[in-house]
């Protein structure tokens, strides 16, 4: 009997769009049960698979760059990987994709859609394009990633209505469907969404859409065979660059909370994303920091630190035309002043 293709549905967004808010909703999902979840991340320091709550052999992470451009060959041996396991009797019924933030979806797509190997096993079942309702028209505005994505997705879905005026909301709408009309508009609650709305999605089809989108592929085609084992670092812009730091000691609440807000409210055109998981001091369980553009996301605790973790604090941001030392210099000032007063208070 001929085995059927496993679908595989790519989850796309810009920066912080809330793809892993959601991908954790969707994995609870009895639908969801023996799906193998694919995580790539933009930056030195991957945090998203400690953000995952089901993590077991199925979660593999695509790290060492983003999937558009050097991570490419990793995507085809990690299918191709787990295309033998399913064959060694292995129950894998979907794959869930979740890409960096800057991932040009076009060479992703074409991978899926071309490469024999993964063809003979898989079938893309569908692009679901995160946007996020307070940012999502800057992005728009500045970042072409965020138009491809939005262009060629199966599913478009807005996330983080409650930060947006009604208004705001509706001009968005109203450009996405001018970018996009063929996807249907859904929407998600701090991730949630009936996965029924996702999944299944027929896999996709350039019919309807935007004439741009056969271009950007075709473009892709011709890429691929010029210079397939060439890797594309230049394909984001080049003022974009992930930047980390990592924190031996505990740091102290008050000093990385009011720099993160400052940031946000200053920076916030210049700071496409914060993410950290932290220690912080008379803390016992770690504290997840998001920031955004100019929002700061109320930080959540973890139920515990992972059982190999360091229990260093790790912090990454994606800045974009802004230097990593200015950056730098108010982080430390910030934690130096409330160090200062930890002091006083203590001392
Ligand atoms: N207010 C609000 N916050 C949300 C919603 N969805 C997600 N968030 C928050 O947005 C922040 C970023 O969410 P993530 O799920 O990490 O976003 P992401 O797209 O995976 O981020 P990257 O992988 O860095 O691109 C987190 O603080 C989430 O809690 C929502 O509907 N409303």
């Amino acid at each position: 009997m001929k085995r059927e293709k496993i679908p595989v549905t790519v989850l796309t967004g810009f920066l912080g769009a809330g793809k892993t808010t959601l991908l954790n909703r969707l994995l609870k999902a009895p639908e969801m049960a023996d799906c193998a979840v694919l995580i790539n991340e933009f930056g030195e320091i991957g945090l998203d698979h400690l953000l995952v709550e089901r993590l077991d052999d199925d979660v593999v992470l695509l790290n060492a760059g983003c999937l558009c451009c050097t991570v490419r060959g990793d995507l085809v041996r990690v299918l191709r990987d787990l295309a033998l396991r399913a064959e060694g009797g292995q129950a894998i019924r979907r794959v869930v994709v979740e890409t960096t933030g800057l991932a040009d979806p076009a060479p992703i797509l074409q991978t899926l859609m071309t490469d024999p190997v993964v063809l003979s096993a898989f079938r893309l079942d569908g692009i679901v394009t995160l946007v996020d309702a307070a940012s999502g028209m800057a992005t728009l505005d500045t970042q072409i990633e965020a138009v491809k994505q939005a262009a060629m997705a199966d599913r478009l879905v807005l996330t983080k209505l409650d930060l947006a005026s009604p208004e705001s909301a509706a001009a968005l709408a109203a450009r996405l469907s001018a970018l996009n009309p063929v996807a249907p508009l859904l929407r998600a609650e701090h991730g949630a969404i009936a996965p029924a709305a996702l999944l299944d999605a027929g896999g996709f089809d350039p019919a309807g859409r935007l004439p741009a989108v056969a271009d950007w592929l075709a473009a892709e085609a011709g890429h691929h065979h010029h210079h397939d084992h060439h890797h594309d670092r230049n394909r984001h812009d080049a003022g974009i660059e992930a930047v980390s730091f990592v924190f031996d000691a505990p740091l102290p609440w008050d000093g990385v909370a009011t720099w993160l807000e400052m940031l946000a409210l200053t920076r916030g055109d210049s700071v496409l994303r914060v993410k950290g998981l932290l220690n912080i001091a008379g803390e016992e369980r770690p504290v997840v920091v998001h920031g955004v553009q100019h929002v700061f996301h109320p930080p959540l605790k973890l139920a515990a630190w992972p059982g190999d973790h360091d229990r260093k604090s790790r912090l990454t941001l994606v800045l974009r035309n802004l230097p990593r030392a200015v950056v730098e210099e108010g982080l430390v000032a910030f934690i130096r002043a409330a160090q200062d007063t930890m002091t006083i208070r203590t001392g």
